[in-house]
């Protein structure tokens, strides 16, 4: 009979920062969504304009949550500087007070330039539950774990930029019924992304002092890649209105 591992009370060491960040990166490497089958027909050009509307209609729903987790996330932050940077984010998707346009708006015009109008996307009766269960855990993840798992969680950002660069060629050489304004969201993201992705690393390896915290961080954007890609299942294998 083999005897169980000994316990040991030492505490694993703490990974340094740069095996640390590798393991990160290790995580989006394998799991990011871009390797989705969905985007993979996406990008190839493959999806029809039926299959096109009903993605931008399920992303709307998570873009729309998006500045709702990150308020959530703000409250958890330490101290003004954390807090103004969180607050951007926030701005860049709902706009700003002075009427400057933010994400949501920009993907509003998305829809618009791919034939899906306003009215359709702002009804979340419309968008598959698989979607919403995956927007929904997100949100709730983000309002019941600590700000460090939080911030953990949105590192999938840091492959968002070049998923944005594919799909802007894809968008622009396979889907040319898409008038190319409609493409200004992702064009937006590229350096918005590259931005949130670092400022976000940067605070996860502040504050992931311990191999405990380190390996939460880990779990943490292993479950988002997992949001992600449960929502592009649900919009892969969503044919007509749902229940
Ligand atoms: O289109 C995409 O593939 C994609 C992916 C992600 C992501 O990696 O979570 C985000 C976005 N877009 C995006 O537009 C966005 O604003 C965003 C915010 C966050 C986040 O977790 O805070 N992820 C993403």
């Amino acid at each position: 009979m083999t005897s169980a591992p000994e316990r040991t009370d030492e505490a694993a060491p703490v990974w340094p920062a740069d095996e640390f960040t590798e393991r990160l990166r290790a995580v989006t490497a394998a799991r990011y969504h871009d390797r989705h089958p969905f985007n993979l027909r996406m990008h190839r050009g493959e999806l029809t304009p039926d299959e096109l509307r009903r993605w931008i209609s399920a992303r709307f729903h998570y873009q729309r949550h998006i500045p709702v987790k990150d308020a959530l996330v703000l409250a958890g932050l330490d101290g003004p500087e954390e807090r103004r940077s969180w607050l951007r984010r926030i701005q860049d998707h709902d706009g700003t007070a002075d009427g400057g346009p933010g994400g949501i708006e920009r993907w509003l015009r998305l829809g618009e330039a791919a034939g899906v109008t306003r009215e359709e996307l702002w009804d979340a009766s419309r968008v598959p539950p698989g979607v919403r269960f995956a927007v929904e855990a997100y949100v709730t993840f983000c309002r019941r774990r600590p700000a460090l798992e939080a911030v953990a969680a949105s590192l999938t950002e840091l492959s968002a930029p070049d998923l944005m660069r594919t799909r802007i060629a894809a968008f622009e050489r396979h889907y040319p019924w898409i008038d190319p304004a409609g493409l200004a969201y992702f064009r937006t993201r590229v350096t918005q992304g590259a931005r949130d992705g670092a400022e976000a690393l940067a605070l996860v390896l502040a504050r992931a002092r311990t191999r405990e915290r380190q390996e939460r961080a880990v779990a943490a954007l292993t479950f988002k890649c997992e949001v992600l890609w449960a929502l592009l299942d649900a919009v892969d294998t969503t044919h007509g209105s749902g229940p």
